[in-house]
């Protein structure tokens, strides 16, 4: 089954970057050699610097228009087809996509984490691994709050206003029902010790049966 392609969707707030980013950490320390990519759903939201910065803070990001999943989709078609693609690098102060790219190589586990991924018929067909993170929606909020205001530059304000009026619908429209297109329903987020553990074994596992294993021991 390599390449294989593995999502993992749910809620903002839900602990899918943690999740991810802690499979990624663990893989590298047990097998430094062997590529794993990971790609972020977000990076894929539409460049909006024809916009004023006033125009882009009303823009409903909840809503699957926001990005553009028809890219994310041919990246990862490359990706199997064994060619490199270019990332966009998202800046989420601006609502708009930096300047740079961030190359991702082929490799014989990619690993995508985002809201969006198992809403769209044609992105979702091109996983092999569905998961989703079904953490509630109180605590996705709870933990949003403080992310957004350290990392992504925003106030509890805008936070608590941009969450009633597209995060908590746009949720429950287009991003709650997708878990039934799940393989596996992870509960509590990027410190499920056990649904890391299978999860991380299960990556290790593809990782070590691969052609470029040979090459690289
Ligand atoms: N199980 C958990 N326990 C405590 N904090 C968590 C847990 N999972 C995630 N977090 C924290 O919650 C915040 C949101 O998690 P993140 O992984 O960014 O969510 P998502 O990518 O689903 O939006 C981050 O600050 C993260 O460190
Ligand atoms: N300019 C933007 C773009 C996106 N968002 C929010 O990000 C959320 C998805 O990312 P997670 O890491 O939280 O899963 C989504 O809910 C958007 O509201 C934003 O606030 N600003």
């Amino acid at each position: 089954m390599l390449p294989c392609f593995i999502a993992i969707a749910g809620p903002s707030g839900s602990g899918k970057t943690l999740f991810a980013q802690t499979i990624r950490e663990r893989v590298a320390e047990l097998e430094p050699l062997l590529g794993l990519a990971l790609i972020k759903e977000d990076a894929y939201y539409r460049d909006q610097s024809h916009l004023s910065l006033e125009a882009r803070e009303k823009v409903n990001y909840d809503h699957p228009a926001a990005l553009e999943q028809e890219l994310l989709q041919h990246h990862l078609q490359c990706l199997r087809r064994g060619e490199a693609v270019d990332v966009p690098v998202y800046d989420y102060s601006q609502h708009t996509r930096a300047a740079d790219v961030e190359r991702v190589r082929p490799a014989p586990v990619v690993i995508v984490e985002g809201i969006l991924l198992l809403s769209d018929p044609g992105l979702r067909a091109e996983f092999d691994i569905k998961f989703f993170v079904d953490t509630p929606l109180d605590i996705c909020l709870l933990r949003r709050i403080a992310r957004d205001m350290q990392d992504r530059g925003r106030t509890l304000e805008s936070i608590t206003e941009q969450y009633e009026n597209t995060v908590r619908p746009m949720y429950y429209e287009f991003i709650q029902n997708t878990a039934r297109y799940a393989d596996m329903v992870i509960t509590g987020g990027g410190r499920n010790a056990v649904a890391l553990d299978v999860v991380g074994s299960m990556v290790l596992g593809l990782l070590r049966e691969s052609p470029t294993a040979d090459i690289k021991a």
